[in-house]
């Protein structure tokens, strides 16, 4: 490789992914994605690079294939003058939307509605705002977007955004958040003054890749300015030499940190609501899951069934009654969601048997 390491780790590569890097090819992360190229950050700088036609073909048969932001890609140098993105290296992580199931060996595999959102992340922060207009910060929306998080493979974080907003009354709420995300580390931070923002970035030293998801207006792209030391949401169009001495612009959405790691910040990924959560799901209720290890039947849905103590726990205020609404809730959403996926599935199978009996009756014909 002629590549310089040093820079590359920067990137968060990792040297496990050389072994797939295919011959007369350099490593490049993929910064943003268009229509059939991406915009990626190499060791020599930043390059557009339209997708292969292998890599269209395996795309438009599963749109897992598409490359997204945070991929690591192989590209290649073509004579007639540009790179190519040949193909994209195996993804350690990865934010997917409805559509995409996983396998029962990890792998993803998607309809047309389908779709990788972000690879390689390693952590998600969920913010959520201390206050939201004149609402405090919502329990219910942090515990949804734990179970998303967590079903993508990167470790949630829970960030509290605008707490100078709070004063006083933000230990109670931070005891509050804390309950709704058990095992998760919890910060408050305000960007106005700066508090807690180097706790967060403590997260991203190294090489760690992270998003952020939350709600509309909850500071996230002040957030990311804060954590880049600079302007970069508003200043994203970043002119670059690249290798080859022409100028290209980019527009990232991947964002390298100076002080180490990357964060992703992009629409799609911010407007998103629907995944396949049902794992991440059991992550965020872990003590709902302990709990109903206790009720006396095994099958105890924790509605009205005798023994049952889960209902035990709400009954003596160990249990918020709204965490375990918000639990019924998500638990339906997410079996909603999987009903769903099956369905695609059968449907899959039933388009492809079509296409097996087509091509046989074809065959069978004089
Ligand atoms: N008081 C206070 N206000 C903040 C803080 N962080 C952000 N804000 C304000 O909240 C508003 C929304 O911030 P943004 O960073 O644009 O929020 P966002 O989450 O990126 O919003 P979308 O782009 O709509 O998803 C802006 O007016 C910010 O100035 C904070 O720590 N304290
Ligand atoms: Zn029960």
């Amino acid at each position: 490789m002629t590549t310089t390491g040093h820079e590359l780790s920067l990137l968060g590569w990792r040297d496990s992914l050389a072994a797939d890097l295919p011959g007369g090819t350099v490593p490049a992360r993929v910064a943003r994605v268009d229509r059939g190229a991406a915009e990626v950050i190499a060791a020599d700088g930043d390059h557009h690079a339209p997708y292969s036609a292998r890599l269209r073909r395996a795309a438009a048969e599963d749109p897992v294939a598409l490359p997204c932001v945070g991929d690591w890609a192989a590209i290649s140098w073509l004579p007639e003058g540009r790179y190519e993105l040949r193909q994209i290296l195996p993804r350690r992580t990865a934010l997917v939307r409805g559509g995409v199931s996983r396998d029962s060996r990890g792998g993803l595999s998607g309809d047309s509605q389908g779709q990788v959102l972000a690879a390689n992340v390693d952590i998600v922060f969920v913010a959520e705002p201390a206050m939201h207009g004149d609402d405090f910060a919502d329990l219910g929306r942090i515990e949804r977007l734990l179970a998303l998080a967590w079903e993508s493979g990167a470790r949630p974080v829970v960030v509290i955004t605008k707490a100078d907003l709070l004063g006083e009354h933000l230990p109670g709420l931070l005891d509050d958040v804390a309950a709704a995300a058990p095992g998760v580390d919890l910060h408050a931070v305000s960007a106005l003054d700066g508090e807690g923002v180097e706790e967060v970035r403590a997260h991203l030293s190294g090489d760690a890749t992270a998003v952020i998801l939350g709600p509309s207006g909850a500071g996230k792209s002040t957030l990311v300015n804060a954590l880049a030391g600079a302007e970069v949401m508003e200043t994203q169009q970043v002119r670059a030499v690249d290798g080859r001495g022409r100028h290209t612009t980019v527009h990232r959405e991947l964002v390298p940190l100076s002080g180490g790691g990357l964060v992703i910040d992009t629409p799609g990924i911010r407007r998103v609501g629907m995944y396949e959560m049902s794992q991440g799901v059991d992550m965020v209720f872990s003590d709902i899951e302990e709990l109903s290890e206790h009720c006396r039947f095994a099958d105890c849905a924790h509605e009205t069934e005798p023994g049952c103590a889960v209902l035990a726990a709400v009954e003596e205020g160990e249990l918020p009654e709204r965490r375990l609404a918000s639990w019924r809730k998500l638990q339906r959403e997410a079996a909603w969601m999987a009903r769903r996926g099956d369905a695609r599935l059968r449907a899959e199978e039933t388009r492809k048997w079509k296409i097996i009996h087509k091509s046989v009756r074809g065959r069978s014909r004089p």
